[in-house]
């Protein structure tokens, strides 16, 4: 497990950067939990400070319960060796082949060397590069060298796998790929993996928790289906907007002159039902602008847009009985009290 307790990080001559700002939390053994936010909001530095490659101004770091403050150097090192990390631009040297760049780091470590060449070869099949082993980085894709990488990650059998922006400069299938090897190397090794993003797709792909950061600080977090069922703050609603394409475009609600609502359900199934009962039961016109179910790690996730015309005491009943059916019901255009509305 992994704790921060208000970890903050300060840059400049007079401290007057502060990339990360008290900052706690919590990343369970075995999980994948995905940092969120815009550039500049201080993620890289706080996944650096897990392993003390950023040694924050305040507050503490503990890997299974040990603070990283108290160990001494030897120590330090030896805790970073159960720290796995990878990069956006992967940071393979040219001119070494796909088995000497993770020979090397297994060298590092002080692996025994009539070991090493049978630990290559299960960590580059481990990866899907059995193929690949006298392969310089030059020939091969970007999705192949970030393979090699997290092979040369994995070479100390790290219960921990930091990853910066590991997906950001690879195209979007090879991303899945990636995302996908992740996701098994998570299951199989029981491997933490915290990783940092400004693509929410990839949260909801593969992170079972999920932090949003703005300024340094953590606005929200949690469950990443939670998070994504029922964004808290605006930045996270918009984040969410990016994947979910959960709204309508601006034009069409404005020429909109109905109550137009937005439904959210947890799970689908039971949506064109709620539906169709409200339409068969409250004397109101339903016009279902849009309807979309998403899969967040294989749970559904289910919005409708509908617009309701007809009396304004019957559409509240109507809303009334809405919302104690979905999870969540939210107003996007003309509410009841609206003029817009009252005109309609
Ligand atoms: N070594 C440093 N010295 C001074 N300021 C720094 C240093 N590292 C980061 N910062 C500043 O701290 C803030 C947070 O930077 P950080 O790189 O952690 O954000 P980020 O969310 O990872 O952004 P990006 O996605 O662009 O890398 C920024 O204002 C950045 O300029």
């Amino acid at each position: 497990m992994i704790q921060l307790d208000h970890v903050t990080k300060k840059y400049g001559d007079k401290n007057d950067i502060v990339a990360v700002d008290d900052v706690s939390l919590r990343i369970e053994k075995g999980s994948i939990c995905g940092i969120v936010g815009y550039s500049g909001a201080g993620k890289s530095t706080l996944l650096r400070c897990l392993n003390y490659l950023e040694v924050p101004s305040s507050g503490e770091v503990s890997i299974d319960g040990v603070e990283l403050h108290t160990l001494s150097k030897s120590e330090l090192r030896k805790t970073r060796q159960s720290i796995g990390m990878i990069f956006q631009h992967f940071n393979l040297p040219s001119s070494r082949s796909v088995s000497q760049i993770v020979n090397f780091a297994l060298k590092a470590s002080g692996y025994e060397k009539k070991l090493r060449k049978q630990r290559i070869r299960e960590l580059l099949a481990l990866v899907g590069l059995a193929d690949k082993e006298n392969a310089y980085p030059s020939q091969l894709s970007g999705g192949q060298k970030q393979r090699v990488s997290i092979a040369r990650a994995l070479a100390n059998d790290p219960s921990i796998l930091l990853c910066d922006e590991a997906t950001s400069a690879l195209d979007p299938k090879t991303t899945q790929s990636i995302l996908a090897l992740l996701k098994e190397l998570n299951q199989k090794l029981q491997l933490t993996i915290v990783l940092i993003t400004h693509e929410v797709e990839v949260v909801k792909e593969i992170c079972d928790t999920c932090v949003i950061m703005e300024r340094g600080q953590i606005i929200e977090s949690g469950n990443t289906y939670d998070v994504f069922a029922n964004p808290k703050e605006e930045l996270t609603a918009s984040f969410i907007d990016t994947v979910l394409h959960f709204s309508l475009p601006e034009k069409l609600v404005n020429e909109l002159t109905g109550h137009v609502i937005k439904l959210t359900f947890r799970g689908h199934l039971a949506s064109e039902a709620i539906v169709s009962t409200m339409l068969q039961t409250f004397k109101v016109k339903g016009n279902i602008l849009h309807g979309k179910v998403e899969y967040i790690q294989d749970k559904p996730l289910g919005v409708f847009i509908m617009e309701l015309q007809g009396d304004a005491h019957e559409i509240r009943r109507a809303v009334t009985y809405l919302e104690n059916q979905v999870s969540k019901t939210e107003v996007i255009a003309n509410g009841l009290d609206s003029t817009a509305f009252a005109r309609a």
